[in-house]
Order: structure tokens, then C-alpha cells, then sequence
């Protein structure tokens, strides 16, 4: 039977797994800025970002492409004020 315990103890489980991919993917989101001609918040680009939603709406179609959108659009932002501060501070 679930209980209570077990089941956050799963969520934990899997807010670890996310923990390390959020970071390693805002790894990899800073070093598309380095490469981009415009980056950072300037250089975003809305088509890529909708491309993202409605490709993870076909892992995930419980949520669905709008709220797996407004989910990226939190960790889209996140990724590129830590690169921008981490660019900032190497130049
Ligand atoms: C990383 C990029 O820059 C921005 C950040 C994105 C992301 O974190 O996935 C996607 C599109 C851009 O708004 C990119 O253009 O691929």
C-alpha cells in the first residue's frame, strides 16, 4: 500500500534525478549562449522554445504542451540569468 512517507519519498527521489539534470542543462544552455551571435534574454528565441514544449508533450501528454511550456519558460529563464551573470563575470 502507498502511504504518505513513501510516496514523498518517491518525489524526492525523482526532485533528485530533476536537480541534476536542471543542472547539467543549464550547463549546456550557457554554452549555447557562448555560442550564439546574440545572448542571453536578448538573443531568446520563442520558436526554439516552443519546438522544446511541444517535443516534451510527446513524453509527457498528461501535461501537455501549454503547461510543459510555462514549466520551461521557469527553467528557460533560470538558465539564462545564471548565464548571463556567469558570461558577466568572466569578462
Ligand atoms: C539555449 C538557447 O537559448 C535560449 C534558451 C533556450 C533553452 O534554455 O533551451 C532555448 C531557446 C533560447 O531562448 C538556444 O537558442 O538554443
Amino acid at each position: 500500500m502507498t502511504t504518505l512517507t513513501s510516496a514523498r519519498a518517491a518525489i524526492d527521489e525523482i526532485d533528485a534525478a530533476l536537480a541534476t539534470l536542471l543542472e547539467r542543462r543549464a550547463a549546456l544552455a550557457e554554452a549555447v549562449q557562448r555560442l550564439k551571435p546574440v545572448r542571453g534574454f536578448a538573443g531568446r528565441d520563442p520558436e526554439r522554445e516552443r519546438q522544446i514544449a511541444e517535443g516534451m508533450a510527446a513524453q509527457a501528454p498528461a501535461l501537455g504542451a501549454e503547461r510543459l511550456a510555462r514549466i520551461m519558460n521557469v527553467v528557460i529563464e533560470a538558465g539564462l540569468e545564471l548565464a548571463e551573470e556567469r558570461i558577466r563575470a568572466r569578462s
